[in-house]
Formats: structure tokens, sequence, C-alpha cells
């Protein structure tokens, strides 16, 4: 078996034993297949760990920069206690009229509310909103601009924050320092301003599985 076919099987293998069959789920990715939506939403077992990580941490304020389909959105906002909210953020007004009619089928319509538009430009307007801060801050958009996200993800932080950025890995392009791709310079970007941030204390897993070779950054914002 090569590489990608065993990181696939053990996906497979994880998910059968530890991730409950969900029809809901399913249906939420043959949805998005059948409109035309990429299949870069997170794995179940990576959706299921961001759920875990809610749980942990007990947040209620939850914060989406880059929200597809609404796979990850749905996996977020089962973690959440009945009056708990998110926020996400999508560009493209397909993927987020699909992400609705997903939401309403996981019946978790009433906690998320989507803001269709440029994140940044979402972002400015809830600062102008005074939009009280988040517990949970899920980083997963466009990578050109992790930088200008980690920046507001810190605007919209209470100490105690939890900042999770995806996709942080790239096969490995990250250690790359002339790669010209915009979402390698982007994350790369996203390291350094990590690194010199002193409000947040971080760290990034390596992962492999369904969805290759890639990985997630952590953090916890210190005050
Ligand atoms: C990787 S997908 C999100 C996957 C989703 N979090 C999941 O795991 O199910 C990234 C999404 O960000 C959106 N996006 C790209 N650029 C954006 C921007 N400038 N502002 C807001 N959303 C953007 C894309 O349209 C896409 O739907
Ligand atoms: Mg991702």
């Amino acid at each position: 078996m090569n590489q990608g076919t065993v990181w696939n099987e053990v996906d497979q293998y994880i998910a059968e034993r530890l991730i409950e069959q969900d029809a809901v789920l399913a249906k939420v990715l043959s949805t998005n297949q059948e409109a035309g939506l990429p299949a870069i939403d997170v794995s179940a077992a990576q959706g299921k760990f961001l759920n875990l990580l809610v749980q942990l941490h007990g947040s209620k304020r939850i914060l989406e920069i880059g929200t597809l389909g609404g796979y990850s959105t749905i996996w977020l906002a089962r973690a959440l206690p009945p009056y708990g909210k998110i926020v996400t953020l999508e560009l493209d007004p397909h993927h987020a009229q699909i992400a609705a009619a997903n939401l309403a089928h996981a019946q978790v319509q009433d906690k998320v509310e989507i803001r269709v538009g440029e994140a940044l430009e979402q972002l400015a307007l809830m600062r102008d909103e005074g939009v009280e801060a988040f517990d949970f801050i899920f980083i997963d958009a466009d990578k050109p601009n992790n930088p200008h996200y980690l920046k507001w993800a810190l605007h919209f932080s209470h100490p105690g924050t939890v900042i999770v950025g995806d996709n942080v890995v790239r096969g490995g392009e990250v250690l790359d320092e002339n790669n010209s791709d915009p979402r390698v310079i982007g994350v790369r970007q996203f390291y350094d301003l990590l690194a010199e941030e002193k409000r947040i204390t971080a760290t990034a897993i390596q992962t492999v599985g369904s969805k290759g070779y890639d990985g997630f950054m952590i953090g916890i914002v210190t005050n």
C-alpha cells in the first residue's frame, strides 16, 4: 500500500471505531459534492477533534473564518451548550447558501450566524458593531490572509481564548522559504507572527490522514 492509501485507510479505521455513524454529516458531505463545493472540509476525525476541543475548553462563543458547506461548523456547534453561539464567515454566497441548508438539516441553525462577504470586511464590521469576544476561534479560509486573521483573532479574544489554525503544514511546503505560492507565504507569515506575538502561546501538530499531509496550529491567548 502506498502512503496515501495507508493514511486514508487508517482514518477509516479510526472513524469506524471512534466516530459514531452519522447520517446527517454523511448527507452534508453528499450535498456539498452535488453542489460542486470543493472537498476541502476537515476530515471526520479532525471534525470530532475540534468538537472535543470545544467541550474540553467549555467554549460558548465561537468564531469560524471559512464556512464552506458548514461541515466543521456542525462539529463545532454540536459541542456548544444550548445557549452557545457561532459566527462563521464565508466569502462565496453559494457556499453560504449550501451551508445554511446543511446547518438547518443538522438542526444547529439557531446557534449559527453566517456572515457572507470578505472575512476582513466582516471582521471590521463586527468590530464596529461591538461584537463581543469569542472563546474559540477557528481559522480555515484563504491562507494568504492568515496573518490578518490572526490579528483579528487577537482583537476578538480574551485571556483564555483558544485559536486553531488549519492547514499550516501544506505537505511540508511550509519549509520552503522560496515558495511563491501565496498560501505558503501566508502560512509562513502566520508562524512568524505567532513567534513574535507575546499574547499567544502556541504549537503546531503535523497530521496525516484522508486529507493528506498537513497540520494545525493551536494556541491560547494568555493576556
Ligand atoms: C477550507 S474551506 C473551509 C472549510 C470548513 N472550515 C470545513 O472544514 O468544513 C475555506 C472557505 O473559505 C472561503 N473563503 C476564501 N476566501 C475567503 C475570504 N476572503 N473571506 C471569507 N471566506 C473566504 C472559501 O470560499 C471556502 O468556502
Ligand atoms: Mg482546512
